[in-house]
């Protein structure tokens, strides 16, 4: 089982729409809603693959109620802890050409209590779970101390961690020695206060990090694919997609699919770009199935030629 952590899940709302033009009264040509938030979505992609997954997040307001009757409707196996405040709601608007924007809410408060009933049900869970896999942005409330103690423990207790987060929250899940973190190419630079330009820049940032306490860096580049830099030594692959549709939840499926492939060597990361690629071909956030993935499609090299340059 993989239990994952979404500390600041949403309701996420994604409209379609030919061009996004400021100030402008815009008819949406499609819309949709989805269960959101790093970690529910990777529990909805393991879900969708047959892969077994609890997802633990605090949900509170006629939000949380939403995302909670999303989730049970399709079927996720749900660690609700109740809270005071709103669960949020994040904004996509989609163009036809595959460009994307976004607006998240920060999100509600959690306040110190709150957050301890989290983590202890993260704590109890965690004794069942092959991976304990915490993703996304922080809400308001507990500061970083209180996320790097939760990892901490994590870590020491013995479990497999993974962290895919941003700013301190992802230096935090290195610092602890989080077994894996995935960051993609803005939070490796932030990371590392360094642009990458090429693949060589992305090796050197995701020896940084493992430098600094991660045991494997799994840095997806987007449209540029994936590099996985661990114990073992470099890979890096790429998975083209035609049509990309939405990028929301792209990062999340590529994790999931890493994680139920074992987590180690280029089957595990040929089985992340499928499931990175297939999202990226459907609507909103929606997760693929096992008939979404072509791993046929998907390349995969050990030591590729660092002077390549990143386009995306
Ligand atoms: N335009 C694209 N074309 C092909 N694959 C993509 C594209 N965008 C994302 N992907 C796939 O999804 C994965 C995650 O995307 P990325 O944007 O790096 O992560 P995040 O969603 O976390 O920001 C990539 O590693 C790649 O496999
Ligand atoms: O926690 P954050 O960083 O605000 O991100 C939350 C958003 O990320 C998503 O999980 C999508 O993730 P990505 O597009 O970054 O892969 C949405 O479902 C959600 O709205």
């Amino acid at each position: 089982m993989i239990l994952t952590v979404t500390l600041n899940p949403s309701v996420d709302r994604a409209l379609e729409v030919d061009v996004l033009v400021r100030g402008e009264v815009l008819r949406a040509a499609d819309s949709h809603i989805d269960p959101g938030g790093k970690g529910v979505n990777v529990s909805r992609a393991l879900l969708a693959n047959g892969v077994r997954s609890t997802a633990v997040v605090p949900t509170g307001g006629a939000e949380g109620e939403q995302l909670v009757d999303l989730l049970n409707a399709e079927g996720v196996d749900l660690l609700s802890v109740p809270i005071a405040g709103r669960t949020r709601s994040n904004i996509t608007v989609a163009e036809p050409d595959g460009t994307v924007t976004k607006i998240n809410e920060a999100g509600p408060v959690l306040s110190d209590a709150e957050f301890a009933q989290v983590s202890k049900a993260v704590l109890d869970a965690a004794a069942q779970a092959d991976w304990v896999v915490i993703c996304g942005s922080l809400p308001p409330g507990p500061g970083i101390d209180a996320f790097t103690d939760l990892c901490s423990r994590l870590v020491g207790a013995g479990y497999r961690l993974a962290v895919d987060s941003s700013g301190p929250a992802l230096l935090a899940g290195v610092a602890a020695g989080a077994a894996l973190v995935k960051p993609n190419r803005e939070e490796l630079a932030e990371a590392v206060g360094a642009e990458p330009a090429t693949l060589g820049d992305v090796i050197e940032a995701c020896r940084r990090l493992r430098a600094a306490g991660a045991g494997a860096v799994l840095a997806s580049l987007g449209a540029d694919g994936a590099v996985l830099v661990d114990a073992d030594g470099v890979l890096a692959g790429a998975s083209p997609v035609s049509v990309p549709r939405s990028t929301v939840g792209a990062g999340d499926a590529m994790l999931a699919g890493f994680l139920a492939a074992g987590a180690r060597g280029a089957e595990a990361l040929t089985e992340g770009l499928a499931w990175g690629a297939a999202a990226v071909s459907l609507p909103g956030s929606r997760m693929p199935t096992p008939a979404d993935l072509d791993r046929t499609q998907v390349r995969v090299t050990p030591d590729p030629d660092p002077s390549r340059p990143l386009h995306s």
